[in-house]
């Protein structure tokens, strides 16, 4: 019997099974998704290839009644490496006072200086070990690759309204305009699971398995003792002494609900038996959000991309609400067009996308029936409180003013051609635009949050879901809320902290 079954090889999956095998435990990896070999997963600049292809779950949320009625695409990674798979791979840890809010929410134990250590041990950051820094990690993160100049000018762009340059947004501060920080080796995608597990995935205390689309957990008088599995259609059941469900924030409360472990009520409704009652399960479901400005270069081209090079190399972080100590707005810029553009577009575009990262709205995931075969409901409530409108909004002015700027209006002849200029001109019309384009910034978090109180699920010391043994969750489902940056590497850090828990209990 395996010691440990690993539900799911994503950011944090692929690490607790890396740090279980290096201290002597037997582990069973289960992914639903396949290998990670193709092309366009090394090739960062071609991640919008692998959206809506098998390598992506494909989920949408419901219809959203703050966005115009749209169901909003999520990507999510059903591949070995799981969401690092499809990522923009950009590494950001989220401010100190991201994981002091933690705190405040009841995950005990997650302050910042908890959390520090742990990051830094993450990283082989390329401007090398510091206080603040790591430089011996298993993961490499570096801001040294060939830039594009396009994303020099809309640095400059950024500086020139006033935005303060900061070289490194993962050291004493988050704020200000910043050349990102990328999970690359040699230009390739570095995947937890390719930085992590590649180098012991012939160790022989090791199992993976892909095409393993785990449905349910077993439960025996309140102890998890395996999961049920569908491989090549047939169902499995799989015993271990413990599990560990790592697939993810839309996946990890599915899988509960799908085994009796979620609110009561809701697990009535859809004919499910109740094996514990945790109201929590599936229930702040939140997101970060981003709307696109698109722009022509009318007076010089955007050098063509070449293989490797990315597509966004720029982001900045500013804090607009009153009363914040962490930035609500994180903008992020593509060489690219994001979004389609009319026909009169001529020339290469590049995108600007307002970002709104400190969300106050929330949302619930539930079933639509007992069938794990069916699409879960996601119903984020974009947009439904007016700070997360006011946020959006003047990041979105923030934007407009960069792509105004001398830097690129004067270098490049940047003109707007996604909204058209004239449909840019008021409130009004700029509220359209963010309802008719607003995306996800694919960061759902907060579905099975840590925490001590009886809407939470997870313990934050022990990572034992509440009431239940045998089960731990990590995962950005356990999030309390979303940090003010990109989720891998709190996702990563979960996975490490995790595996601490786990290795220490043995
Ligand atoms: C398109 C996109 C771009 C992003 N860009 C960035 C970025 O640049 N920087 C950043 O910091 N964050 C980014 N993110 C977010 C970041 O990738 C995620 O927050 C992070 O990967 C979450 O890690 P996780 O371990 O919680 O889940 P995942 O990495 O998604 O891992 C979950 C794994 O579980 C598997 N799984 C799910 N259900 C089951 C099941 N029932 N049975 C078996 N296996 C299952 C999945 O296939 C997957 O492999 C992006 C995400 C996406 C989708």
């Amino acid at each position: 019997m395996p010691d440990v079954i690993v539900v799911g090889a994503g950011s944090a999956g692929s690490v607790i099974t890396r740090r279980l095998l290096d201290a002597g435990a037997t582990v069973t990896l289960l992914e639903a998704g396949g290998s990670d070999t193709k092309p366009t997963i090394d090739d960062l600049g071609r991640l919008g290839e692998l959206w809506l292809s098998p390598d992506d779950w494909g989920y949408h949320t419901t219809p959203q009644e703050h966005a115009l009625g749209r169901r909003i695409h999520w990507p999510r990674g059903k591949v070995l490496g799981g969401s690092h798979s499809l990522n923009a791979s950009i590494y950001v840890r989220g401010a100190r006072g991201d994981y002091e809010r933690w705190v405040r929410e009841g995950a005990t134990g997650w302050g910042w200086d908890d959390v520090l250590p742990v990051f830094q041990r993450i990283e082989a950051y390329s401007g090398g070990a510091s206080e603040l820094r790591g430089g011996d990690g298993l993961l490499d993160v570096t801001d040294r690759y060939p830039r594009n100049p396009i994303f020099e000018s809309i640095h400059d762009a950024f500086v020139g309204i006033g935005v303060p340059a900061n070289p490194d947004y993962n050291g004493a501060s988050i704020d200000g305009v910043s050349w990102m920080q990328l999970t690359t080796r040699g230009g390739v995608r570095l995947s937890t699971w390719r930085a992590y597990m590649l180098p012991v995935a012939e160790h022989p205390a090791l199992t993976v398995r892909t095409g393993a689309w785990v449905h349910r957990l077993l439960v025996e008088q309140g102890r998890v003792v395996g999961v049920e599995v569908e491989v090549d259609g047939r169902l499995e059941q799989l015993r271990a002494d413990q599990v560990v469900l790592s697939a993810g924030a839309l996946d990890t409360p599915r899988i509960l609900l799908h085994s009796g472990i979620g609110p009561a009520g809701h697990l009535g409704d859809v004919d499910i038996p109740v094996v514990a009652d945790l109201p929590g399960v599936g229930e702040n479901l939140h997101d970060h959000l981003l709307v696109p400005f698109v722009f022509e270069t009318t007076a010089r081209p955007i050098p063509t991309r070449v293989e490797y090079e990315p597509v966004a190399m720029v982001h900045s972080f500013t804090t607009f609400r009153p009363g914040l100590d962490v930035p609500d707005t994180q903008p992020i810029c593509f060489s690219v067009p994001m979004a389609p553009v009319g026909d009169d577009v001529t020339g290469t575009c590049f995108t600007l996308q307002a970002g709104l990262v400190r969300p106050e709205s929330r949302g619930t995931l539930r079933l639509a029936s007992n069938d794990p075969h069916e699409l879960a409901l996601m119903d984020p409530h974009v947009l439904e409180r007016p700070e997360d409108v006011a946020s959006l909004r003047a990041s979105m002015q923030q934007v407009l003013e960069v792509g105004a700027h001398a830097a690129l209006a004067d270098e490049w002849g940047a003109r707007l051609v996604l909204p058209h200029a004239a449909d840019a001109v008021d409130d009004a019309a700029l509220d359209r635009h963010m309802r008719e384009w607003l995306t996800t910034y694919h960061h759902q978090a907060g579905t099975c949050r840590m925490g001590t109180d009886e809407r939470s699920v997870v313990d934050p010391t022990t990572f034992a879901v509440h009431g239940l043994a045998g089960l731990r969750i990590a995962d950005a489902s356990i999030m309390p809320s979303v940090p003010s940056g990109n989720t891998n590497a709190p996702s990563i850090l979960i996975g490490e902290r995790a595996s601490d828990v786990l290795i220490a209990q043995r």
